[in-house]
């Protein structure tokens, strides 16, 4: 069963928009600002700027799947969930642009494979480095795994702060966002729920 589609990632694979003409869309910007884009200090920004940007949002040309797709069996048969806690996230909320900065909890139970540890943080990364909602960042790295490994069962929790709403608008500069995204076991049974929510409570 599909549960996602990326069809996020053709998006940026078919973009016509040249790098050069990125950067005259940044020098724009720069005198919207009131900023004289010809100075020293600002000659090489516009540059600077789509090469920090295609590093925020390398997740367009990245599939989760493909990440996903090597798989271990060789692990006695171990059938109880893994729980990756503490994966740091930063990734740019879609209605400002700004940072979202926060922590992600990932965990699964295997059906008969297991995958690196490292492929439950970096299938973060893919979504978490594309403009979200947390929300549906959330769901998306639950749904991949879940589909691509076959699991079980899967648990996605982020914690995470919106500089939308800490440097700008309401200011509430403590204020962070907590989501979650159970999938089969996780959700059908609250034992199961609440080990993993204890396990990440820690
Ligand atoms: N549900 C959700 N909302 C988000 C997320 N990131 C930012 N937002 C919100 O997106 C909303 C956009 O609201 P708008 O009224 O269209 O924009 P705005 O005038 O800039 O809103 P304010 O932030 O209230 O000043 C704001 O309430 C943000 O807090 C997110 O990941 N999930
Ligand atoms: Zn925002």
């Amino acid at each position: 069963m599909k549960l996602v589609k990326d069809t996020d990632a053709k998006v940026l694979k078919e973009n016509k928009v040249s790098d050069q003409e990125a950067e005259e869309a940044v020098k724009t910007i720069l005198t919207w600002m009131g900023e004289d884009s010809k100075r020293e200090g600002l000659l090489e920004t516009p540059k600077r700027v789509i090469k920090a940007f295609k590093e925020y949002f390398v997740g367009y040309t990245q599939d989760a799947e493909q990440i996903l797709s090597k798989t271990f069996g060789d692990v006695e048969g171990y059938n109880d969930m893994v729980v990756e806690k503490n994966i740091s996230v930063t990734s740019h909320c879609e209605h400002h642009m700004a940072p979202i900065v926060g922590t992600a909890h990932v965990a699964y139970i295997p059906n008969e494979r297991v995958v690196g540890l490292s492929k439950l943080a970096r299938v973060v990364e893919v979504f978490s480095k594309r403009l979200q909602t947390q929300e549906r960042l959330t769901m998306q790295v639950a749904n991949a795994l879940m589909t691509s490994l076959d699991a079980k069962g899967v648990a996605v929790t982020i914690d995470a702060a919106h500089q939308c709403m800490t440097m700008r608008g309401i200011k509430k500069e403590k204020a962070t966002t907590v989501t979650n995204y159970f999938l089969g076991q996780f959700k059908d049974d609250l034992n199961v729920q609440n080990r993993y929510l204890t396990y990440i409570s820690k």
